[in-house]
């Protein structure tokens, strides 16, 4: 057997902790599956004497992460601290420098400097693995730059926030408004510090952006998502979406065209017996087409402190064989930037309108609609107790660009009493 591979760990929460366990107890499995022992030499976070339910005695610890990357005795820097800058970022950069591979769970990082990092690991010949950034326990990376290689990829799409998919489906389940769902998640630790980032859909337009980029090829594009998040999704949409044989998802969407590379990262209306459909809690899945393989589907937990910590440790084992794969795939000077295409995929939209309740008020709305070409396939007004009458309009498939148009025409009628809501409908 050849020399131990030593790493390094910074940050020692959630994930951090995760990783030190598995070294700890699978050792032995490890050293005979790599073919080279896996031990730890030191680690570093904020607080020194925290209990981390872990035994940390035996590693040297230091309060610098970036003097835990330059130590002698860490072959390989493990960055589990967050955050797209400050220490992640300088830790990482100084790892690479010395020519040290690292191995990151940090999606947010990733999404805005995933191009200059792959240049410079590639520069110094050092590898730059993160495929616990993308849908936590998932091999999802891995079966694109790996066991799909020889695939030209079309479309990658799938549910990729645990606490979004949590959230939505715990709000049909219970009946619950989004506001008391959302503290119920908050209550139980669910929820990023910046919970903007899961419920704005931030979170998960990172995650796209890194499997777009490896996915057609282009520079990490996190600008190019097109994000709504899912904080205006209400009980109502939700129960009326179930009326309608669908569920609402925070889905992620980036496909090839010939105009370029869409992105989006919206609440989106899916078949309620469809694989998404039935996905519950903070389940993800990831689903990825190319020309020879046809439709694959990857689900599984896309958060937590032993999911997240198995990735990261299949990152650590294959760099302990010597796998050598560029950290997006290919070369990064071989990475195109990203075209960007707003998306002109035809599908129909769910949207939830607020109208006066004044003779004419509905035929205007459909009027406006008409003359942009928007064809309504269903129409229903609910029961209100007020004023503002509730209509749902299901539309026959139209392009986003038009819908955005006409919403804007429908709002300038003065018959709206608050901002029109469109959700798009699945596209097969
Ligand atoms: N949790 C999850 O399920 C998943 C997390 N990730 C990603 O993994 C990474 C880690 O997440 P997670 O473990 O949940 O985060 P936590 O907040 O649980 O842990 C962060 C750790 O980093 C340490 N830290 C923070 N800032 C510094 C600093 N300036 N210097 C040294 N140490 C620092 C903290 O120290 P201290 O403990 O002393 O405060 C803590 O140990 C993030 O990039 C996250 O996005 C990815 C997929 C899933
Ligand atoms: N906040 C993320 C954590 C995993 O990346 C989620 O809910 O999926």
């Amino acid at each position: 057997m050849t020399t131990p591979l030593r790493l390094g760990i910074a940050g020692l929460g959630t994930v951090g902790v995760g990783v030190v366990r598995i070294v700890q107890t699978h050792a032995d499995m490890l050293a005979a599956r790599t073919g080279r022992a896996i031990s730890i030499s030191a680690v570093s976070a904020r607080t020194r004497d925290k209990d981390r339910g872990v035994d940390l005695s035996a590693y040297a610890w230091e309060d610098d992460p970036v003097a835990l990357a330059k130590r002698e005795d860490v072959d390989l820097f493990v960055e589990l601290m967050g955050g797209s800058d400050g220490p992640a970022k300088a830790a990482t950069e100084a790892a690479l420098a010395a020519g040290k591979p690292v191995v990151t769970a940090n999606k947010a990082m990733l999404a805005i400097h995933g191009q200059a990092l792959a240049e410079l690991a590639e520069s110094t010949g050092a590898a730059l693995r993160f495929e616990a950034a993308v849908a936590g326990g998932i091999p999802c990376i891995k079966a694109l730059t790996e066991g799909l290689a020889a695939n030209e990829i079309t479309r990658v799409s799938g549910v990729m926030n645990g606490t979004c998919n949590y959230i939505l489906t715990r709000m049909e389940a219970s009946g619950k408004p989004y506001d008391e769902i959302f503290a119920e998640a908050d209550a139980l630790g669910f929820l990023e510090a910046d919970p903007t980032l899961d419920v704005g859909g931030i979170d998960a337009g990172h995650k796209l952006a890194l499997l777009s980029a490896i996915a057609f090829g282009t520079q990490v594009d996190f600008e190019g998502v097109q994000l709504q998040g899912i904080q205006e999704v209400s009980i109502d949409d939700i129960h009326r979406a179930r009326d309608m044989g669908y569920r609402i998802k925070l889905l992620g969407e980036a496909r090839r065209t010939e105009a370029g590379v869409e992105q989006s990262m919206r609440p989106t209306l899916v078949p309620a017996d469809s694989p998404l459909g039935q996905l519950e809690g903070g389940t993800n899945m990831v689903v990825i087409e190319g020309d020879s393989v046809g439709q694959i589907v990857l689900r599984g937990a896309g958060a937590g402190e032993g999911p997240t910590a198995s990735a990261v440790m299949g990152d650590v084992a294959d760099i302990a064989r010597g796998l050598d794969i560029p950290p997006f795939g290919q070369p990064a000077a071989t990475l195109a930037p990203a075209q960007r295409a707003n998306s002109a995929t035809e599908c129909a939209h769910y949207l939830r309108l607020s109208l006066t309740d004044t003779p004419g008020a509905l035929a205007r709305v459909a009027t406006v609609l008409g003359q942009n070409g928007i064809s309504i396939d269903r129409m229903r007004q609910y029961d209100h107790p007020g004023e503002d009458a509730p209509v749902l309009i299901v539309t026959h498939p139209c392009a986003p660009s038009a819908l955005a148009t006409a919403l804007e025409g429908v709002t300038a009628t003065g018959v709206v009493t608050a901002d029109p809501i469109a959700l798009q409908i699945q596209t097969p």
